[in-house]
């Protein structure tokens, strides 16, 4: 398949550090191809930026067009645009991309300081590009310039999104002591993404973030995988910086993250680097029912499952309540991990080993209840975004799915398949048991064991099996 051309409007750096350099570099680690457009020959070093050097715009287009016949261009990224002559062809050649996503870092001026663009330039982006691009990345001194000195990054957000942009990523946003948090708006989404503070004086990072989120848009990822993959990259690439002449600069590598290169996500303010301690449970949780009433939790332990999960769904309050207490009871002091699936109160209230929530039941969970109640904390996921959400709340274990098609649920997510969940697993290791769920029977519970996971969990292969018995016991004797 012909790798996606990401298209790179910005200005160049003679020392290779930031702007068009550190954007092709971190295109090229992306898989994709980068289409360098240069819109300033800039003069700069340690000392400061001395000349921005704007690029003749007859040339400009040219060399666009030439882009242009050669290649399908599947997103933009804007950088440095050195005056309003060059402000207007940008616009002109955004106009020519209708719904290629459109990433701009509003290089408003240098991070080493010296010569800014004209003040006209920031006028323009505001009232002229902002609405044709997809995702803006300003740091909190570019998103008070864009705002006239707006210091509420919620408030400045929005007017810019009543100017017609789409979604906004502020760079450290919500600037706090121990963490460096970013702050994610969009029309269907608002999210704050933090991590331990690294390095600070790493040159290029928000060129190489804004690149990689357009390598990822160019990829048909969606925008919060975008977002959340793009920091990932960075933090590890200032995680590991290394020494260039006079300058730090990000590793651009494929070596696999570290679990700290991932930021946290959380949808609130007040949530921001809110730790809980939930109880562990075992690194392989096995051969892991998901079942949706009493009967079938008594069936299945006869049988030596060990871990398993009550799933009433659709059903009464009362009628609910009584399948829980009626497993626990049955339970006694029998050693079996028994999770109960969305109902967190009932589940604390019978005594339950834990709880299994997905994302939007975590909304309105109480999870401070659940830690003190002592109950254990499986979360789902299916998307690098819903893993940074599940890894702020520090649960214990994660899973992830559907690894197949599933025919017992609907959901918006397209088969994760084996190679994504070895990832998980290698990346995860040793800090969060993982599920894996969906669509797994026994011969794909086998394709799956040769990753590492330490548990499977299915509904179908078990309860819609001609014989539960021998499918359940086959089961065990392939996951021991
Ligand atoms: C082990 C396991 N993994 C995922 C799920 C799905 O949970 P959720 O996303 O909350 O969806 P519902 O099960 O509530 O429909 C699960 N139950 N168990
Ligand atoms: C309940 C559920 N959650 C999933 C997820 O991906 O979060 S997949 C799934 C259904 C699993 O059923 P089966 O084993 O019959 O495919
Ligand atoms: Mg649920």
């Amino acid at each position: 398949m012909a790798k996606p051309a990401v298209l790179l409007i910005g200005g160049l750096d003679p020392q290779g550090c930031a702007g068009i350099a550190a954007d092709i570099a971190t295109v090229q680690h992306h898989d994709c191809h980068p289409l360098p457009l240069i819109t300033a020959m800039t003069e700069q070093s340690s000392a400061g930026l001395t000349a921005l050097g704007a690029v003749n715009t007859n040339k400009l287009m040219a060399q666009y067009r030439n882009c242009k016949a050669d290649f399908d261009i599947q997103a933009i990224k804007v950088g440095l645009i050195p005056d309003l002559i060059i402000a207007e062809k940008v616009k002109q050649i955004l106009l020519d991309n209708p719904g290629i996503p459109v990433v701009m870092d509003p290089v408003l001026a240098s991070s080493s300081g010296g010569k800014t663009v004209a003040d006209g330039v920031r006028q323009y982006i505001r009232d002229e590009l902002l609405q044709h691009l997809t995702l803006l990345t300003p740091n909190l001194p570019e998103l008070s310039l864009l705002t006239d000195n707006l210091e509420d990054v919620e408030q400045a957000t929005t007017i810019l999104s009543q100017k017609g942009l789409q979604a906004c990523l502020v760079k450290g946003g919500h600037a706090d002591s121990e963490f460096a948090t970013d702050f994610f708006i969009s029309e269907q989404v608002r999210f704050y993404c933090y991590q331990t503070k690294y390095a600070s004086d790493v040159r290029g990072t928000g060129c190489v973030l804004a690149s990689a989120i357009a390598s990822h848009l160019a990829s048909g990822q969606d925008m919060r995988d975008a977002v959340v993959l793009a920091k990932t990259y960075v933090s590890r690439g200032i995680r590991q910086a290394q020494t260039v002449g006079s300058y730090r600069l990000i590793k651009h590598s494929h070596e696999p993250w570290a679990l700290e290169d991932i930021p946290r996500l959380c949808y609130q303010k007040t949530l921001i680097g809110q730790q809980f301690n939930f109880p562990s449970c075992p690194s392989r949780l096995g051969i892991y029912p998901v079942v949706d009433n009493a009967e079938w939790v008594q069936k299945l332990v006869d049988i030596g499952i060990e871990t398993i999960q009550l799933r009433v769904k659709d059903r009464d309050e009362k009628t609910t309540s009584q399948q829980i207490k009626q497993a626990v009871e049955y339970l006694g002091h029998k050693p079996v991990n028994f999770f109960v699936n969305d109902h967190w109160q009932i589940a604390i209230e019978q005594g339950a080993y834990g709880v299994h929530l997905g994302q939007e039941d975590l909304h309105d969970a109480n999870l401070k209840q659940i830690v003190d109640a002592g109950l254990r904390l499986g979360i789902s996921t299916h998307s690098y975004w819903e893993l940074a959400r599940a890894l702020a709340v520090n649960p214990s274990y994660i899973a992830l799915g559907p690894i197949f098609e599933t025919t017992s649920k609907q959901m918006p997510f397209s088969p994760q398949g084996v190679e994504r969940l070895k990832q998980w697993v290698t990346m995860l290791d040793g800090n969060y048991p993982i599920v894996a769920i969906g669509g797994i029977n026994y011969e794909r519970a086998r394709l799956l064991k040769p990753t590492g996971v330490g548990s499977v969990a299915m509904i179908t292969a078990i309860t819609l099996a001609d014989d539960y018995q021998k499918t359940t016991r086959d089961l065990l004797a392939l996951w021991q």
